[in-house]
């Protein structure tokens, strides 16, 4: 029985949200166009996304309307009676970081806070990056960990990797598009392939975890997550280079949103998945109007089916989403419809900035 004082308690994408973390946005410099980097976003470069100049500042406006959109979010769900908190802004402005391994970032902002966490019941497991810049990102959380911590809750930190070239296992990005592989520089520093995953690489079912594994940092990553989590059922699937908010996201027992571009039948989904009512998004739904600067988008157009339950019926999806929002509700949920202008360019939308630090309901066995 969990500790009636502690303030994390999460067990599932749906049940009624209590409280929860939206990320914050500040002056990104673009991640340094570097291996990590084309290897986390290799779905989208196979799609023929560019990035026109990989070294460019991201202009203001993004990081002005971003904040803004994510304010008026967070008053959104404090109207719903949901307590929100924020990260602490730790960087003064674009902060150039460098490591004894031969790599350096400019250390972004804790603006999608799902990846590189996962809340599962009273625990915090901090999971291991995938991408070089986001090295430091989740130090911008700390001050709220420390206070979770506190309250009762167990707080785990996966070992960080090193990072250098080697250390990237690239079959998945070989595989599916070879021309973004890159070639991996040799250091003296190298110590093979670590573990490297994404807390956004999983989807919370109650006793069950989905769970996106495509190369050998992800499997790495997947075995460490299993010790911390022995009574959990992981099921594994690989649809994507790494998150699997894009492509899938559970809405409510038995209730499933998909793109429908990428699992175009139920048979791509796990076995245990495959009797749920599945709302299959269509390019149709898909409001690529809504969106400008392709070039410089880390997101597809899919971006709008990542949505965040507050409940097993409201669900906040992306205003200007207008045919997505008319297919919610014909499948019987109760659209949240909020303002998020940048989604593709700051690369997340309602999962990935918000992390449900709690929501209202015990370890549910949703498939015994
Ligand atoms: N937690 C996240 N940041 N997820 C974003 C996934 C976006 C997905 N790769 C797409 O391009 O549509």
């Amino acid at each position: 029985m969990s500790d009636p004082e502690c303030l994390v308690s999460s067990y599932t994408e749906w049940q009624p949200l209590e409280e929860v973390i939206i990320g914050h946005v500040f002056q990104i410099r673009t991640p340094v166009f570097d291996r990590s980097f084309q290897l986390f976003f290799s779905d989208n470069f196979h799609d023929g996304y560019f990035f026109s100049d990989p070294e460019f500042d991201l202009p203001n406006r993004f990081v002005e309307e971003g904040q803004e959109d994510l304010e008026e979010f967070s008053q959104i769900l404090s109207d719903f009676g949901i307590k929100v908190r924020r990260p602490t802004n730790i960087f003064d402005g674009p902060t150039l970081f460098s490591t004894p391994y031969g790599w350096k970032g400019y250390a972004s902002p804790a603006l999608n806070v799902r990846d590189q966490c996962l809340i599962y019941g009273n625990t915090i497991l901090e999971t291991p990056p995938l991408v070089r810049t986001r090295f430091y990102e989740n130090d911008q959380l700390k001050p709220l960990f420390y206070e979770y911590l506190k309250s009762g809750a167990n707080w785990i930190s996966a070992p960080r990797p090193i990072m250098t070239d080697n250390s990237f296992d690239d079959s998945y990005v070989r595989r599916t598009s070879p021309k973004n592989a890159g070639e991996a520089v040799s250091t003296v520093h190298d110590i093979g392939v670590e573990m490297m995953i994404d807390g956004a690489q999983c989807m919370r079912l109650g006793k069950d975890i989905i769970i996106n594994v495509a190369n050998k940092n992800h499997e790495l990553g997947f075995k460490w997550l299993k010790r911390n989590l022995p009574d959990v059922r992981f099921h594994k699937i690989c649809i994507a280079d790494s998150h699997i908010d894009g492509r899938l996201v559970p809405l409510a027992p038995g209730k499933l949103l998909v793109d429908g571009r990428r699992i175009p039948s139920n048979d791509m989904l796990p076995p245990l998945l495959q009797t749920w009512d599945v709302i299959r998004v269509t390019e149709q739904e898909l409001s690529k109007e809504a969106y400008q600067y392709e070039d410089i988008s880390l997101a597809s157009i899919a971006i709008d089916i990542n949505v965040l339950s507050l409940d097993e019926k409201h669900v906040v999806v992306n205003k200007a989403a207008t045919r997505m929002i008319k297919l919610l509700e014909k499948n019987g949920m109760i659209p949240v419809p909020v303002r998020f202008r940048h989604g593709r360019v700051l690369g997340g939308a309602f999962h990935c900035v918000t992390l449900d630090v709690r929501r209202r309901g015990d370890c549910e066995d949703y498939f015994t």
